[in-house]
């Protein structure tokens, strides 16, 4: 008899940020994690989160949602089941429920967990097994401050915390964004790669306009310059230039960036555990994109270190990842609510090692955290 699911606890965390992060959407004081704590009937823990940026400034699902569509909609469907059948599960889930893919996610993240440390090995061995160990992870500067900017950028280049930065525009007229851009490009120079993320702030026009100021300012990638739904844009401005796309809010899953690819599309994919409903759902994406000869990069919703320790396993599994990671989302909180943090060094992170996701809850800095704490 295999172990079944016995409870499931979702509980929403609120970390302070270490600086305010400006983002063309929203700038962030806080980061609030959904952190999905399930149990099985051997008594065993599983642990997953589900993160996003801004409450509802970024996506259709806030953490308050997350919260209440597992809480309401998916533990009805999860208790008592075979807690070993993740894609049972999964299509379960899909059945009864639609999209809602973070809290898919965090469920994805806690049932691969537990299967882990039931059967004692990492999540990555899950996967496949991983083909690294340390995986490259840059930072991003947005502060909204050019000279804040430049000095974090040299201070990080210095302790090789990081050496590839990407900077969030489209909140500002887009020379003076440019203008910003190309300060941060000319004071790192060679020893650091920069990239911009727009966060679909531009339509077609002031795209074309921006990116052949950005190439002309030796930026290596332009991240989600227009509308997510406006396949089209992206498709033209990727023929037009040759400083390469990447597709983030556009892409959730492996169909839509299947879509995008058919339609003629060259760049590279932001693959997110959050937007495509879980670790195994979003390496399905790295399958379309190599088949497409597609770029590939490690994204993040900003998760602290539950959410990022299981991206890493999937991330560990993919022999390419062209364009790295910013698997960060820990460094920019004030605090954790692990007992072992990740191990940022040498312009990347350490694999976690240990069974399931390699992570373990602090219990007392839960329990500060926690909200109504
Ligand atoms: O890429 C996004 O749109 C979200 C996120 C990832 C890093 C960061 O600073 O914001
Ligand atoms: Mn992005």
């Amino acid at each position: 008899m295999s172990a079944t699911i016995q409870s499931i606890e979702a509980i929403l965390v609120d970390i302070p940020t270490i600086r305010p992060h400006k983002l063309s959407m929203t700038t962030m004081g806080v980061q609030t994690m959904v952190i999905v704590r399930m149990k099985d009937s051997d008594g065993l823990e599983g642990l997953g989160e589900a993160t996003t940026i801004g409450g509802l400034a970024y996506g259709p699902e806030s953490p308050e949602s997350v919260k209440l569509t597992i809480d309401t909609y998916f533990k009805p469907l999860l208790i008592d089941q075979p807690a070993d059948a993740i894609n049972t599960l999964r299509v379960r889930l899909n059945r009864a429920t639609r999209g809602n893919n973070l809290a898919k996610s965090a469920i994805e993240t806690a049932l691969l967990d537990l299967q882990g440390k039931r059967l004692n090995r990492p999540v990555s061995d899950l996967l496949g097994g991983a083909l690294h160990q340390h995986i490259p992870v840059l930072w991003t500067l947005a502060s909204g401050d050019t000279a804040k900017d430049i000095d974090e950028a040299h201070s990080l280049i210095a302790q090789q915390r990081h050496c590839d930065f990407k900077l969030k525009i489209g909140s500002r007229a887009v020379m003076e964004d440019v203008r910003h851009v190309a300060a941060i490009k000319e004071a790192v120079g060679e020893q650091a790669s920069v990239r911009v993320d727009v966060n679909q702030a531009w339509d077609e026009a002031t795209a074309a306009k921006g990116m052949a100021e950005l190439q002309a300012a030796g930026i290596d990638l332009v991240e989600q310059p227009t509308p997510m739904k406006d396949f089209g844009a992206l498709i033209r401005l990727s023929e037009k230039f040759h400083i390469p796309i990447l597709a983030d809010e556009s892409v959730a899953d492996a169909k839509d960036l299947f879509a995008l690819a058919a339609g003629g599309f060259a760049g590279a994919v932001a693959m997110k555990i959050a937007k495509a409903g879980g670790p195994i759902r979003a390496l399905e994406q790295a399958t379309v994109a190599q088949s497409a000869g597609l770029g590939l990069y490690g994204g993040t919703l900003l998760e602290g270190t539950i959410g990022t320790a299981a991206s890493l396993h999937a991330w560990s599994t993919l022999e390419t990842l062209h364009w790295g990671t910013e698997m960060f989302g820990p460094l920019l909180m004030k605090d954790d609510i692990v007992v072992r943090p990740l191990n940022f060094h040498a312009n990347g992170v350490d694999l976690p090692q240990g069974p399931g996701l390699g992570v373990e809850i602090d219990e007392d800095k839960l329990a500060v955290y926690r909200r109504g704490a």
